[in-house]
């Protein structure tokens, strides 16, 4: 019954119009700075096929018929074995055939089994090694999906959710609610601070904190579909590593002595990734996934450890 709710989307509907204004603005910024390997970056980018849609179960009402159903259709699980941290109850499937199935429905009072989401976009929630107990950070955490996949790796003590636009902010209360049951949100604080201030008001109160910093997110601006609305936002492109780095300090002042702190991005922008660097913490470049062998990430830790990740799905 399940499978018939999984049909995929028509390759007709996998097909998407790419933005010239992105692409050109891209091809010359990312051939200085990727050299010869931008060329099959681009293809993939911009190869809706290429896109890997995978299904995050919901360990809180597991879906185990939809499992069986996936795992009939050849899904398979995903990054096990290839990271130093992946909990068992983090369940994540991808199909290597493209195809996207329909999300699972809102209903009140009903949690969801499973949430849609990009693959690469577990590497940041892993990179984090979130531990039962920790009191974590997720500070620019609409609409949620990092959120939900950190509540598969562990029990947080204390997990604080906080997105600064209000609308957006409604959409992460929605979706916590959705799937964590309501007991569990005991811990759970949502706010809708400036993360730039979080520092001042909470220093050194945290073991882990996620920065899923705002940037230039590449893959869907190349399929933005008005030119207007593309042409402003690379202009306003120059303007994202100051609010970046901010937002990267204010972490920082909130994060206890001896904490991890992950900040990622969804583009390859230097000027957004590594050239985002502090003083005060050892730099691990978790650098991504290419060709389905995601990198390890390597470095020397100090007194906090600060990963530096970006999530493009190059699979
Ligand atoms: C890349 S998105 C986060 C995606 C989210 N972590 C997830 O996995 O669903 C970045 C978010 O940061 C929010 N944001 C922008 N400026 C912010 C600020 N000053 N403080 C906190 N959040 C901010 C944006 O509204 C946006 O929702």
């Amino acid at each position: 019954m399940v499978l018939s709710r999984l049909k995929p989307q028509s390759e007709k509907k996998l097909t998407k119009q790419i933005c010239k204004v992105v692409l050109d603005h891209f091809e010359k910024q990312y051939i200085k700075e990727l050299g010869e390997s931008w060329i099959a970056v681009r293809d993939i980018l911009t190869s809706p096929t290429c896109w890997q849609y995978a299904v995050l179960l919901n360990r809180f009402n597991y879906p185990f018929q939809l499992e069986k159903d996936l795992q009939v259709k050849r899904y398979h699980t995903l990054f096990q074995g290839y990271f130093p941290y992946y909990p068992k109850s983090l369940m994540c499937y991808v199909s290597r055939i493209p195809e996207r199935i329909p999300s699972d429905k809102y209903q009140i009072g009903k949690i969801k089994g499973y949430y849609l989401l990009n693959a690469a976009s577990l590497l940041p929630v892993l990179a984090l090694e979130l531990q039962n107990g920790e009191r974590v950070l997720d500070m620019c955490a609409a609409p949620g999906g990092k959120s939900i996949a950190l509540l598969q790796c562990a029990y947080p003590g204390y997990f604080h959710c906080n997105e600064y636009d209000n609308l957006r902010s409604r959409w992460l209360k929605r979706t916590l609610e959705s799937f964590i049951p309501q007991p569990m949100t005991n811990i759970i604080k949502v706010t809708e601070l400036d993360g730039r201030q979080i520092g001042h008001i909470h220093p050194e109160m945290f073991d882990k904190i996620l920065v899923d910093a705002p940037c230039s997110n590449d893959r869907s601006w190349l399929i933005s579909s008005d030119t207007q609305i593309a042409s402003y936002r690379l202009n306003q492109r120059k303007k994202l590593p100051i609010i970046q780095i901010k937002l990267l300090r204010s972490a920082i002042k909130a994060l206890r002595p001896g904490g991890s702190l992950v900040y990622s991005t969804c583009t390859l922008s230097k000027a957004e990734n590594s050239d985002i660097s502090v003083p005060t913490a050892a730099n691990l470049y978790f650098a991504g996934v290419f060709r389905g062998e995601p990198s390890r990430y390597s470095g020397k830790t100090q007194n906090r450890t600060l990963k530096i990740t970006n999530y493009h799905d190059y699979t």
